[in-house]
């Protein structure tokens, strides 16, 4: 397979390109002498934008938010967050920035509301307990219980709204979705939507590209910590050809079926009433769907696979992504 190893130009570029929000020139992290975790990183966010930051496990994608958020050093490169240097200004930084962290850091014997209590005296926010609680869904009852008895989606909530205290300039999100329910990944959606759409800007990590392509308007991808992409989900797609298939139950396979001359359509296969179609530019589904009605058959059903992070990892890096053993990483 081949091997991606520049950076695909990034084809959705906001057309104003306008205050950035996170800046990273040469960004480099090593952990001892073996451990490069993050390999000359050059990254630009955009301020009102949805940003997902898409790797697989042990890709760098902790380590860069822990260095923009100057909890690490930097081996080599900079940062800036919001236009404050990273490492000088983190004060400025830490007052604008809301962060969801990877792994809780909330305190067992604590309840809900007193983590909440806390953060927004932190914040010198006026915001208050109950309403925080009501934005991410978790009841008042609840709140009053100590957090060593919540479940992990609970947990993924407080967090949540530990990180939206003082309706921050930038919300980092890091796997926010991890332990939630559908309807808690819905909630993280609407937040970050509901965030951009009043100017602000949202940092989305994760590993789950079903997560950060129904949100996001442009991702970075990371892999062993070399930026190997930054585009519109759509835009990584149509680059790679790594496209969607289309699956059509018919009444009857027409006679003389067209669907291989189609513009996009990267193969046909027949297997009873079912067609199934690949195709490696979006706009060619609806394209497969008008050409079987011509070539006369009564479409019963249709799906859409989209192609997954799996397939546009292998596609970037031609291997399959390496799993870290978490007590391999100190923390
Ligand atoms: N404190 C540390 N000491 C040594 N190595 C570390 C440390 N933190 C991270 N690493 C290593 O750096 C690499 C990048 O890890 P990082 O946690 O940033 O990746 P990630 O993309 O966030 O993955 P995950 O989703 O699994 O957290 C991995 O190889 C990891 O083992």
């Amino acid at each position: 397979m081949e091997t991606h190893s520049r950076v695909l130009s990034d084809s959705r570029k906001p057309v104003d390109d306008g205050a950035i929000a996170i800046e990273t020139i040469g960004l480099t992290k090593r952990y001892g002498k073996d451990v490069l975790a993050v390999d000359d990183l050059d990254l630009t966010v955009y301020e009102g934008e949805i940003f997902g930051f898409l790797g697989p496990n042990g890709a760098g994608k902790s380590t860069t938010i822990d260095v923009i958020m100057d909890y690490v050093r930097p081996s080599a490169g900079s940062a800036t967050v919001l236009g404050y240097d990273a490492q000088t200004e983190t004060r400025e930084i830490h007052e604008r920035v809301g962060i969801l962290p990877d792994g809780y850091g909330l305190y067992d014997r604590l309840t809900g509301r007193k983590h909440l209590e806390y953060a927004i005296a932190l914040k010198q926010s006026d915001d208050t307990v109950d309403d925080l609680l009501d934005r991410v869904g978790l009841d008042a009852a609840a709140a009053d219980r100590v957090v060593g008895g919540y479940s992990k989606g609970m947990m993924q909530r407080l967090a949540l709204a530990i990180a939206l205290v003082g309706d921050p300039e930038l919300l980092i999100l890091d796997e926010p979705s991890s332990g939630l329910d559908p309807n808690g990944v819905r909630l993280v959606r609407e937040i970050a939507r509901n965030h951009a759409d009043r100017g602000k800007t949202v940092f989305f990590s994760s590993h789950i590209l079903s997560q950060v392509e129904a949100v996001c308007d442009r991702v970075a991808i990371l892999n062993r910590g070399r930026l190997v992409a930054i585009d519109s989900i759509d835009g990584l797609r149509d680059t790679l050809g790594t496209g969607s298939t289309v699956t059509l139950s018919v009444d009857a396979i027409p006679d003389s079926l067209t669907l291989g001359e189609l513009a996009g359509v990267s193969d046909v296969a027949v297997d009873g009433r079912t067609i199934r179609v690949s195709v490696d530019e979006a706009t060619a589904k609806v394209d497969v769907i008008d050409r079987i009605r011509d070539d006369g058959a009564a479409i019963l059903d249709v799906t859409i696979e989209e192609s997954s992070l799996e397939d546009l990892f292998s596609a970037y890096t031609g291997d399959v992504p390496p799993k870290v053993d978490a007590s391999e990483v100190e923390r």
